[in-house]
């Protein structure tokens, strides 16, 4: 750790801006996915801690609701800025507990702290509007208010870009936060605590409570549950999305969902092979395939499927290095935990014995534990499991398609919803492609799209709600209209 590491290294949780242990004494311990070394210790929350955050939360949203924008606006700010200054050390503890390679780790600490700038300026643009009267008596006002306290429960994959696209965007429409990350990933939120601390920030209106993933549904049903909490943003499976859904129902609650994907990435015989494969290098091996935009189903026109997988495997031989993330080269990291190296290897094996072909990896990387090897497989179908679940691993189902409209039908052939890509130089094909991808996000010619300045999300089964962009503020308000009668023009 450099000279600020001291400080943003916490192994206590942050309510009502103390620095605080469970209530049970409890703690869990947090380890480093590349070589399974306990890292730190931090608290076992459970309902009744999470209680006292949502009443700290909901106290501090009396003042900070009429705090003013710029106000608001300088705090964000400032607490932008004091990231930056630790964007090295956040990156190293990232990765530590992570395993995300220290490349890709800064690069999340960038994009993260880009919310929070990002919604430091939209919170001066929270405009209402006045709409034309309908008779000559009375105005009419809309304004936005913010919500109230909202529960963010946030997954390990991104430890700080998923809670700071929540957290930022609530802050900045003057609601207060109840943050629960990952089991996985305390750390890197904690360290983001300390940061707002520094900043600033008044007591409660950032709360961030950790638990192991004994107590995270009993955290997630308090949240959902508690008539003092306004809404509620998740990011995470499906499965878990699917429950929050439900538990919200009692309180009519306002909810965003940002859950898993199935993307498909389609290569169209006029594309460009070489910038094609590209995309999928970069769409499909950040974080070592653990990312909920990451290509899932690469489907090839048949003319150039063979070219293709060639290039694409040999690319991924020459470039990628598996390691310890904190290694110099390394570029492909360990996956997070055992859960996941349990899941890309038990899609693997489905594909296999129901007939797919490895080209190259499929099987556990030679480094043992949660390594896995970056692999290609051929020969897909639909009735495979791999087809239709997110792998969540470095693994590269490549599929051949005759026509557009068969690769049409094949791409939105899933429940999810998320993120689709497709590599092609034919214009008209291009637009119709685009219309017909049955998702919230498409790259066209492009493996990258993800950005502050986008609004991120999904339909189907993928969720609903935008992150990002100027719509991310949306979720954490709400609509006043306000009418003025009496008047005499
Ligand atoms: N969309 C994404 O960015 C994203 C992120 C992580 C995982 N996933 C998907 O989820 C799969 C499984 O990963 P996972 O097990 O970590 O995801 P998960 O949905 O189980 O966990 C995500 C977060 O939700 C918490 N959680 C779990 N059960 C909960 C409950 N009942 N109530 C409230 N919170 C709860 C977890 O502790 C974690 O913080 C992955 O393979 C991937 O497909 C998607
Ligand atoms: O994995 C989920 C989100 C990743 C991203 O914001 O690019």
């Amino acid at each position: 750790m450099g000279s600020r590491g001291a400080c943003i290294f916490k192994h206590q949780a942050y309510i009502n801006g103390k620095w605080l242990n469970a209530l049970s004494g409890k703690k869990f311990p947090v380890s480093n996915p590349a070589n399974g070394l306990k890292i730190g210790e931090v608290p076992d929350m459970n309902k009744e801690d999470t209680l006292h955050a949502i009443a700290a939360a909901k106290e501090s949203f009396k003042e900070w609701q009429n705090v003013p924008a710029k106000e608001r606006s300088k705090y964000l700010r400032k607490w932008f800025e004091l990231i930056d200054k630790s964007s090295e050390d956040i990156a190293k503890l990232m990765t530590a507990e992570n395993g995300k390679p220290l490349i890709e780790a800064k690069a999340e600490v960038a994009y993260g702290a880009g919310y929070i700038e990002w919604f430091a300026e939209e919170a001066k643009r929270i405009y209402g509007e006045v709409a034309p009267r309908p008779s000559n008596t009375r105005e009419m006002v809309f304004f936005r208010e913010p919500i109230g306290v909202v529960g963010l429960i946030t997954p390990w994959n991104f430890p700080m870009a998923m809670l700071t696209r929540k957290a930022a965007a609530a802050l900045a429409a003057g609601c207060t936060c109840v943050a629960r990350p990952a089991e996985d990933t305390p750390l890197t939120a904690l360290a983001l605590a300390a940061l707002a601390e520094e900043a600033g920030l008044p007591k409660g209106v950032f709360n961030v409570v950790t638990s192991s993933a004994h107590h995270a549904a009993e955290i997630g049903k308090a949240l959902c549950e508690s008539e003092d909490v306004a809404g509620i943003s998740f990011t995470g499976s499906t499965a878990v999305g699917k429950i929050l859904y439900q538990q919200c129902a009692g309180t009519v609650k306002r909810l965003a969902l940002e859950l898993g994907g199935n993307a498909p990435f389609m290569v169209f015989d006029s594309a460009d092979i070489e910038k094609a494969v590209e995309g999928v290098m970069a769409s499909k091996f950040r974080n070592s395939g653990q990312t909920c935009v990451a290509s899932n189903r690469i489907l090839v026109q048949e003319t150039v499927f063979d070219e293709f997988v060639k290039a694409l495997s040999k690319r991924i031989e020459k470039m990628l290095v598996v390691g310890d993330g904190l290694d110099c080269g390394v570029n492909q990291g360990p996956l997070a935990n055992e859960k996941q190296l349990v899941k890309v290897e038990s899609l693997v094996k489905d594909a296999v014995n129901k007939g797919a072909k490895v080209v190259i990896g499929g099987k556990q990387h030679k480094l043992g534990g949660l390594f896995y090897e970056p692999t290609v497989l051929t020969n897909i179908d639909e009735q495979m499991e791999c087809f239709n679940e997110e792998i969540f691993g470095p693994v590269c189902l490549c599929i051949r398609f005759k026509t557009e409209a068969d690769a049409i039908e094949m791409a939105n052939n899933t429940r999810r919803g998320l993120a689709g890509y497709f590599f092609s130089n034919d214009y008209q094909q291009i637009w119709r492609v685009a219309r017909k991808l049955q998702t919230g996000i498409v790259g066209v010619n492009e493996g990258i799209i993800s950005s502050v300045e986008a609004p991120f999300g999904g339909i189907k089964e993928s969720g609903f709600g935008r992150e990002g962009s100027h719509h991310g503020i949306d979720e954490y308000t709400h609509v006043k209209y306000v009418t003025f009668g009496g008047l005499n023009y």
